[in-house]
């Protein structure tokens, strides 16, 4: 049964969700990093907020891990990079709470224009202070967007509401997605000159991380409103700080900070701020849609590798699922087949698909393509890291499809092309090439010569001249080793031409078995491969 941590605080439907499903869900709010680090290796997911963070120590300390599930959208306190490299898929909740990040976004606005909490305190002070507080009409003023994704669209949606005129800075936003949102696509400069308030909605990343410097926020008109309901780390705290004592800002009103929990911060006490705690997605709506979300999902692809909202892997629709599992198995061992022979690594890889898995989503088919491919000379990669080891490596990857298949209902090929050395053919490729049939997968091609069967878990793979008498040779020298032959696949290009036998086995041969096949009069390479 798998077994989840859930770390930062979830609503119950997470918990109702991974018992229904069948996963044993543990529940530990508030490990430090070395609680955590202790029991990692216990779960197969962990499901988090903001809080908690899993970092590359985490990560690398929970060896049984398989998903870090987000129940949330920002994914900034978890080391992506470590978990694709760890083979750790890290998923999030897109949706579940950007109506209530944005309605957030609007009531910080207004507190921060009329100055709410402060009338608030100084009326249950008993101060009645009416004159201490003119605040600033919201409509007809201009509001400028940065980050005009899916919270920034519904904060665009209201203002438009509100009646006003609405600016977005977002080099990923497309001209016609401005105009379906009604909102005037502009560059950063001119989205600092016009706007009148401005509110943050990037993730935090290396490109956004301080976009509001103090150069920037310069540039901002005098009287500006500042709301933050993204991330901390996109304003320069202290230059907000100062522009907020000098009365260049109006207002300025802050869900998140540099550093959380902000127990103290330079923002703290200063005219006319306003602090909230990290409250952009708490609503009771919001935060049961994404811990139902997050658990559906985590539940999904522990049970069946379904994939949905990854950051570092294709997704696989629960009906894709099962209907890609034997083409994934295939790929996987073709590429596992091309990668142990490919004793001095590779340059090049192409991947072709043909006849029905061609019409498939064939990333992740492909993704398990790689992980085969590279665990001859990788040992620990999968689905999620091989991508991203490949890319790094600098080998070159692509694709090809067809749907047409002239001999079989689908057909997967693998070509790698090898340094040139004296085993290797005069092209430099190798390729092989497979089927599922049945649901199982078969191989059909290897070098481009016909040769069909089923994979064995141990197999001798033979690449010889053929001439008479060496299959006999063959079979008596694997006799006189003990070893009990289980299956037997001949493929040659023509009589006395390049051949291959490829002999399923019962159990590893000893290493001198190979060396003493490399010996045989005829055999230009033999290996022992392991499927
Ligand atoms: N306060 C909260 O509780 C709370 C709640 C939810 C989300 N958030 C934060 O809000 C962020 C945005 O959420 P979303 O759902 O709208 O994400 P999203 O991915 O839908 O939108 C982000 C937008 O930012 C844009 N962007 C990326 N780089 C940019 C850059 N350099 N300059 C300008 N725009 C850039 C993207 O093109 C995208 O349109 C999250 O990443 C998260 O950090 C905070
Ligand atoms: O990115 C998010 O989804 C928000 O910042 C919410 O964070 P939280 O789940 O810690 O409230």
């Amino acid at each position: 049964m798998p077994k989840v941590l859930i770390a930062d605080d979830l609503s119950q439907a997470a918990v109702d969700i991974f018992t229904n499903r069948g996963i044993e869900a543990d529940i530990k709010v508030g490990l430090s990093k070395d609680e955590l680090i202790a029991i990692a290796d216990q779960y197969d997911g962990l499901a988090v907020r903001s809080a908690c963070k899993p970092d590359a120590d985490v990560i690398a300390a929970a060896t049984n891990l398989k998903v870090i599930g987000r129940a949330g959208i920002g994914v900034d306190n978890i080391d992506i990079k470590a978990a694709t490299a760890k083979g750790v898929v890290v998923m999030n909740t897109p949706f579940g709470n950007a109506v209530t990040t944005a309605e957030h976004a609007i009531a910080m606005m207004f507190a921060a224009a009329r100055q709410i909490p402060a009338a608030d305190q100084g009326t249950q002070a008993g101060k009645w202070p009416k004159k201490s507080f003119v605040g600033t009409e919201l409509s007809y003023k201009t509001l400028g967007l940065i980050g005009c994704g899916n919270i920034g669209a519904r904060v665009a949606e209201r203002a438009k509401g509100l009646i006003m005129k609405v600016v977005a800075y977002d080099p990923f936003l497309t001209e016609e997605r401005a105009i379906e949102l009604g909102v005037e696509k502009v560059d950063l400069d001119a989205l600092l000159a016009r706007a009148d308030v401005i509110t943050l909605h990037t993730p935090l990343t290396e490109q956004t991380r301080n976009i509001l410097s103090k150069e920037a926020l310069a540039k901002a008109k005098k009287g500006l409103i500042l709301v933050n309901c993204a991330r901390g780390g996109l304003v320069d705290e202290t230059a907000v700080r100062e522009m907020l004592d000098s009365g260049h800002l109006a207002a300025a009103a802050f869900d998140v900070f540099a550093e959380e929990p902000a127990k103290e911060n330079v923002l703290f006490g200063a005219p006319n701020f306003i602090a909230t705690p990290h409250l952009g997605a708490a609503t009771v709506e919001a935060q049961e849609n994404v811990a139902l979300q997050v658990a559906e999902q985590m539940s999904d692809y522990l049970l069946s590798g379904a994939v949905t909202n990854a950051l570092n892997m294709p997704s696989v629709t629960a009906d894709e699922a099962p209907r890609l599992k034997p083409f994934i198995e295939l790929a996987e061992k073709l590429g596992a087949f091309a990668g142990q022979v490919s004793d001095h690594g590779f340059e090049e890889v192409v991947i072709e698909y043909e006849g029905e898995v061609a019409e498939l989503n064939r990333k992740p088919v492909t993704a398990a393509a790689l992980s085969g491919l590279l665990h001859a000379s990788r040992g620990d990669v999968n689905m999620v890291s091989a991508p991203s080891i490949l890319a790094e490596s600098g080998v070159k990857l692509s694709e090809t499809k067809t749907e047409e298949s002239p001999v079989y209902d689908n057909l997967i090929r693998i070509k790698v092309k090898v340094p040139r050395t004296a085993n290797s053919d005069e092209t430099g490729w190798r390729s092989l090439a497979g089927t599922v049939s049945a649901g199982r997968p078969r191989i059909v091609e290897v070098k481009g010569m016909p040769l069909e069967g089923a994979f064995s878990p141990v197999m001798l793979y033979v690449n010889n001249i053929d001439k008479p008498g060496f299959i006999g040779a063959l079979g008596a020298m694997l006799g006189e080793a003990g070893i009990n032959i289980a299956t037997f696949h001949l493929g040659r290009q023509d009589t006395g031409g390049e051949a291959i036998a490829l002999i399923g086995i019962d159990g590893q041969p000893p290493h001198e078995l190979t060396e003493k096949l490399d010996a045989l009069p005829h055999v230009r390479y033999a290996k022992v491969l392991n499927f």
